[in-house]
């Protein structure tokens, strides 16, 4: 069935539907991974935007059971060039047509996503929508023009209620913002006992569990748009450990003071090289994110930046200068993409241990 893609700039890309035949608009992005799709489409951060992959041959392997990064996704697109129907892998177990078709999420094939990337590397990311061939393509632009994308997109992702997932050892709040499972399966190779609690925590409720550690996951949107998630760390931050990944890692940088900022086109993908100053080792990272802290900004700031992108220099880390607190831009859980960072997962245990010995002193 032909399908189209708009973009509100107007161009107009015809091209072939797989999964549900529902017309969306969102945030159109791109992620250069080469492998990995299904840990993207699963990515709560995705939601609300339509993505396409600069990988040429998308579904190849099918969708399996074990490499979900959410329950249910929430990514409003997928546009690929070549769309493989027959996937053929040990572990699959759907198409991205069935499954797509079973969340109810429009996926378009047959796309020059090349050209696609160019349009949004100059014009930065722009609204698009996934329609029927037969939509009229002024009236999709006019309203496009005219739809606000959403900005409650937390709220949309976040548990609803707490819930526990016990281990032995150390106590970990984790807070969903639209947490990866990644983050969860690393804790728990850890043996962490954690209990994931919803975006709207406040810092008393947040103490009340008596943690060791705090975890800020991951999440889509503005970190602007969550105002609740920055009091809550203004009123954590030195009384508990504290780790945060990309949203995390911006809302920690807002409770501190500093600034965030819209990026022109983001980074999303699997080989972002960050250095990290204190030492100059280069980590090959998992990254997705439209959002950045403001280096400026940090100056004015009891942080400290600890690691930089290579590609543009922006700020990939963070940690407070007497606060146990730091955070990262890009995601040590990998999934999808490479595990160089994985160990800083074991930096906050070390933290959290280094902080229980100096309370008993
Ligand atoms: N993966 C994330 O947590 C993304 C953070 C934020 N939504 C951004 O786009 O910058």
């Amino acid at each position: 069935m032909k399908r189209q893609l708009i973009l509100e700039d107007g161009t107009v890309f015809l091209g072939e539907g797989f999964g549900s035949d529902k017309e969306n608009i969102g945030e159109v992005v791109f992620n250069t991974g080469m492998t990995g799709y299904q840990e993207i489409l699963s990515d709560p951060s995705y939601c609300g935007q339509i993505v396409t992959l600069t990988y040429p041959l998308i579904g190849n392997y099918g969708i399996n059971r074990d490499d979900f990064e959410t329950i249910s996704p929430f990514i409003h697109g997928f546009v690929v060039k070549e769309y493989c129907d027959y996937p053929s892998n040990w572990r699959n177990e759907y198409s991205i047509d069935e499954y797509f078709k079973m969340k109810n999420i429009p996926g378009i094939s047959g796309i020059d996503t090349r050209k696609l990337t160019r349009i949004i590397r100059m014009y930065g990311t722009l609204k698009g929508a996934i329609c029927s061939a037969d939509a009229n393509p002024e009236e999709v632009i006019a309203k496009l023009n005219k739809t606000e994308l959403q900005t409650n997109q937390v709220e949309t992702v976040s548990t609803k209620t707490a819930y526990p997932s016990p281990g032995r050892g150390h106590r970990v709040v984790l807070v969903d913002y639209g947490m990866k499972h990644g983050i969860l399966r690393e804790l728990n190779k850890r043996n962490c006992d954690i209990v994931v609690v919803p975006h709207t925590i406040t810092a008393e409720e947040v103490l009340q569990l008596k943690p060791d550690g705090i975890m800020l996951s991951n999440g889509p949107g503005d970190p602007k748009d969550v105002p609740e998630a920055i009091e809550m760390i203004k009123g954590i931050l030195g009384k508990i450990p504290l780790f945060g990944i990309c949203l995390g890692h911006q809302l920690f940088a807002l409770a501190s003071g500093a600034n965030t900022e819209k990026m022109k086109f983001g980074h999303r993908g699997s080989n972002h090289p960050v250095k990290e100053l204190s030492t100059g080792k280069v980590d090959i990272t998992s990254q997705n994110h439209g959002y950045t802290v403001t280096a400026e900004s940090i100056n004015h700031t009891d942080l400290e930046i600890t690691h930089v992108a290579l590609n543009d220099g922006t700020v990939e880390g963070l940690k407070h200068k007497t606060a146990p607190a730091f955070t990262v831009q890009y995601h040590p859980e990998a999934s999808p993409g490479p595990e160089d960072a994985n160990g800083l997962f074991d930096q906050f245990l070390e933290m959290i241990e280094a902080n229980k010995k100096e309370g008993v002193l």
